[in-house]
């Protein structure tokens, strides 16, 4: 280290280099007399602070041959965000395309940010679900310092966004607004009556002549008696209809209400807040999602994104499943919509929709927001599937042994027994799985199994030989990534 350290001492910083000593050439930065960048021994990465200043007396660390070498916790991450703002997640709003990058390693953004960079689209690195946080045993603390050192990694200075994803409890909601999250995702699911969608017409008439009479006069007048007026959606309430759809989301429409009274609307700064609709069994008619719609702007409620249920399948990891061309037909009213109301339309389970990306950049005009998680998982196991045959062999086993404690989280239609057995594959082809559908299911949801396994004596069965094969094979993840999610990119139109 002292040859880098003398080097920028010196202000010879033009090739940053040091025997053993990775050095992330991007984060390279002065902040009044520091000179600061990441670099990576054997200890892992850290920071490197050379110089006297505040910046330099506020890091955690252990000063080596005149300079500081500071680690990258929780505590050094408040000090970069204090000193270095464009470290700090940001809010966008809903005029700038965005794109959620779940990462649910912590070491996936390095990559993301070398996909997007320079695109007509802004990432949120900090995306992470409250199912996701309690089956990899992560906090929303370790994905927000994640995603800020990778920033400051990579010298991304355009701004990030952090997601408080799938939040369905005050609690949670009150816990990423602390951490100073960017973005929330209001999960309405447990508010949204699928029972409904089970009953004859003749039930539902009944159950919902049973609602006040102030309430039915209310839709009705703004339904039946109003013709909705949204240019370009295809929106025809019939009576049936709308009492169906009364009884699904009256009650979430004031769950959504509420939330935004007492968390978003008192906030003193920018928050993006999504409505997410679309983990729930009732697929989302135009028809509802104006209702929703019109219900929220008339009770003051201003909404960043709204993330219907499509028709179809948008299940985790694979393709659309499902008439593309009805797909097409009420994808165009669920944009006119967004367009209406003036928020973006939110695709959940973005990952892979090869088939559907362009038709979704075509009539959302470029403007929406996707949330990837799942497959950037996919990517680094498909890595250790290229370097490391026997890990890879022992997950995939694991998984099938319990996949079906993990269809408890997760919606798939998996064929496990359309999956080629390990026993059959060579080495050199197990990469294959990963453009296999049933395989790429299989790990996708096990993913918090794996990484929380542990041996009888307490070690963990596959996380520390994961994540040492993963540090070893940064660049390949990074690449592997930048051809995914760029794939995702190019066929979405940026
Ligand atoms: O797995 C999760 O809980 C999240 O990644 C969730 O699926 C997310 O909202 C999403 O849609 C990612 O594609």
């Amino acid at each position: 280290m002292k040859e880098l350290i003398d080097a920028i001492k010196t202000g010879n910083t033009s090739t940053l280099a040091a025997p053993g000593v990775k050095v992330y050439a991007a984060s390279f930065t002065q902040i009044g007399n520091t000179s600061l960048v990441m670099v990576r021994t054997e200890a892992g990465k850290q920071l490197l602070a050379v110089g006297e200043s505040d910046l330099y007396d506020q890091l955690n660390g252990e000063v080596v041959d005149g300079a500081k070498v500071a680690p990258l916790t929780h505590e050094n991450r408040l000090t970069l965000n204090q000193f270095l703002p464009y470290t700090a997640p940001q809010a966008f709003g809903t005029q700038v395309a965005t794109m959620g990058l779940g990462d649910r390693l912590g070491i996936a953004s390095p990559g993301h940010i070398q996909t997007i960079r320079g695109r007509d689209i802004r990432p949120v690195l900090a995306q992470q679900s409250i199912r996701e946080l309690a089956l990899t045993g992560r906090t929303y603390e370790d994905v927000l310092d994640a995603a800020a050192y990778a920033v400051f990694q990579e010298g991304y200075k355009d701004g990030y966004g952090a997601d408080g994803d799938h939040l369905k409890k005050e609690e949670d909601i009150e816990y990423a607004l602390r951490l100073g999250f960017t973005m929330l995702t209001l999960d309405c699911s447990e508010n949204i009556d699928n029972t409904i969608e089970t009953l004859s017409a003749q039930e539902v008439a009944a159950k919902y002549e049973k609602l006040p009479a102030s309430l039915r006069e209310h839709y009705e007048k703004r339904y039946l008696e109003t013709p909705a007026d949204v240019p370009g959606a295809a929106l025809n309430y019939t009576r049936e209809a709308l009492q169906k759809d009364v009884l699904i989301y009256d009650a979430a429409i004031n769950f959504m209400e509420a939330i935004y009274r007492k968390y978003i609307a008192t906030l003193d700064r920018a928050v993006d807040f999504e409505i997410s609709i679309d983990e729930t069994a009732t697929p989302t008619s135009p028809e509802a999602h104006y209702l929703v719609a019109n219900e929220l702007r008339d009770r003051g409620v201003s909404i960043f994104s709204m993330a219907p249920r499509f028709c179809g399948e948008f299940q985790k990891g694979i393709d659309y499943i499902g008439d593309i061309a009805q797909f097409e037909r009420e994808l165009a009213s669920h944009a006119a919509i967004a367009v209406h109301f003036e928020y973006k339309l939110s695709i959940h389970s973005g990952s892979d929709k090869f088939s559907v990306f362009p038709l979704i950049g075509q009539y959302t005009n470029g403007l929406f927001h996707i949330k990837t998680a799942g497959t950037n998982w996919l990517e680094a196991v498909r890595v250790v599937a290229k370097v490391n045959p026997s890990l890879y062999r022992r997950m995939h086993q694991f998984a099938l042994d319990h996949f079906t404690e993990a269809t408890a989280y997760y919606h798939v239609t998996t064929d496990i027994n359309a999956i080629v057995p390990l026993s059959e594959v060579a080495d050199a082809d197990l990469p294959n799985y990963m453009e296999e559908n049933n395989a790429r299911q299989l790990l996708h949801i096990t993913y918090g199994l794996l990484l929380q396994a542990k041996n009888a004596d307490g070690s963990k069965t596959f996380a520390d030989e994961f994540f040492h094969t993963m540090a070893e094979q940064e660049d390949v993840f990074a690449e592997g990534l930048r051809h995914h999610i760029g794939r995702h990119l190019e066929l979405l139109g940026k």
